[in-house]
């Protein structure tokens, strides 16, 4: 994947010389009467990249995505659509976007062509255009033969796939897809991922995908962290976990106030920055493996429990953040 990106990304950027970007947000903001949901928010999304937008619950991911799909207006800054202002270009945003959102939008007692041809009418096409148009989307999630079925006799990842097409029949140059893999079965998944790799590579189609899913973010070009409300990261996957040096050390100990402890010892003796986070200490260092048995032997009978891995997105999370991806209340969801 890493290769990919480095490979792609050049090309990529030539295509968008000059060119109006996909997505740019400058200093976008939005609240809710009292509660910031989003905080000055500045990135922009590149021509024909998998843009994911990656945060835990709460993070603000749904209200930047109906802002950028038209359904709300932000209360400060800008969100630049191909160059049109979403809040007050709206109508123009439309032609450029397709949104799938979470929720099923398709008639399950029509056909996978009417529920096309629905959609084909709202946005002006009709006649032989209309019928080049179903045919292509439904060309591109492979799913042609299915056009005479009633949606309901689909599979949940066809279904999902006729979304997909659905949102493709004004040939829009971003999609914007709300956590896409939903509901679906890891076969359904990697299809879907597929469709989404080929609409990038073949069209030049730009993808922004809202995501709580460390996995499902790993398959984007590049990522935007949040965490309430801020941009806390942004890079590709690679880069951003290559930023974290070495290997990731979890000591699991029986209190959160050993864990505190315990990190105050580490971090005093090793000269490294040891977290507490619960239960647990947290720490990055060369050599993990190494490390752990010099830490146990240090602090005999302390520790329950080790970890040593290569960093996950979630390390990521934690780096800049200085909490979990998940917290108590949350855990069990991802
Ligand atoms: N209609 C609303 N009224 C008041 N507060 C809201 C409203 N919608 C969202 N919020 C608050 O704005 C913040 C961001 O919420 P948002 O739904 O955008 O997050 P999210 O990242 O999409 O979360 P999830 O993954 O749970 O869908 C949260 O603190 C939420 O409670």
């Amino acid at each position: 994947m890493a290769t990919m990106i480095e490979t792609g990304a050049p090309d990529r950027q030539i295509f968008s010389a000059g060119a109006a970007a996909p997505i740019e947000l400058i200093s976008l903001t939005h609240d809710y009467g009292s509660r910031l949901a989003l905080d000055h928010l500045s990135f922009t999304v590149q021509p024909a990249e998998i843009f994911g937008l990656l945060g835990p619950n709460g993070s603000g991911k749904t209200t930047l995505f109906r802002i950028l799909s038209t359904l709300m207006v932000p209360s400060g800054g800008t969100a630049r659509i191909q160059g049109f202002d979403a809040a007050r270009e709206p109508n123009k945003v439309r032609q450029q976007i397709g949104v799938v959102f979470q929720e099923r939008s398709l008639d399950l007692k029509l056909t996978v062509a009417e529920n096309l041809r629905h959609q084909g009418h709202l946005y002006g096409l009709s006649g032989s255009l209309l019928k080049t148009r179903i045919q292509d989307s439904l060309n591109r999630v492979a799913l042609a033969d299915r056009a005479g079925d009633l949606v309901e006799t689909l599979s949940g990842g066809m279904q999902r796939r006729v979304e997909l097409a659905k949102c493709l029949i004004h040939s829009p140059g971003l999609l914007l897809l709300d956590e896409p893999s939903t509901g679906l079965d890891p076969g359904a998944r990697r299809d879907l991922w597929q469709y989404l790799r080929l609409l990038r590579d073949e069209e030049g189609v730009t993808v922004l995908v809202t995501t709580h899913m460390m996995e499902e973010a790993e398959h984007c070009d590049r990522l935007a962290i949040l965490s309430e409300g801020k941009l806390v990261a942004l890079g590709s996957p690679f880069d951003l976990k290559s930023q974290i040096g070495g290997d990731v050390v979890l000591f699991e100990t029986a209190s959160e106030e050993t864990a505190a402890q315990l990190a105050g010892k580490i971090s005093d003796r090793f000269l490294v920055t040891a977290k507490a986070l619960g239960k647990t200490v947290r720490l990055e260092r060369e050599q993990g493996h190494r490390f752990v048995t010099e830490v146990v032997e240090a602090f005999p009978g302390v520790v329950e429990g080790v970890s040593v891995s290569k960093p996950s997105l979630e390390d990521v999370f934690i780096r800049r953040t200085g909490h979990r991806f998940w917290t108590e209340k949350t855990t069990g969801e991802n």
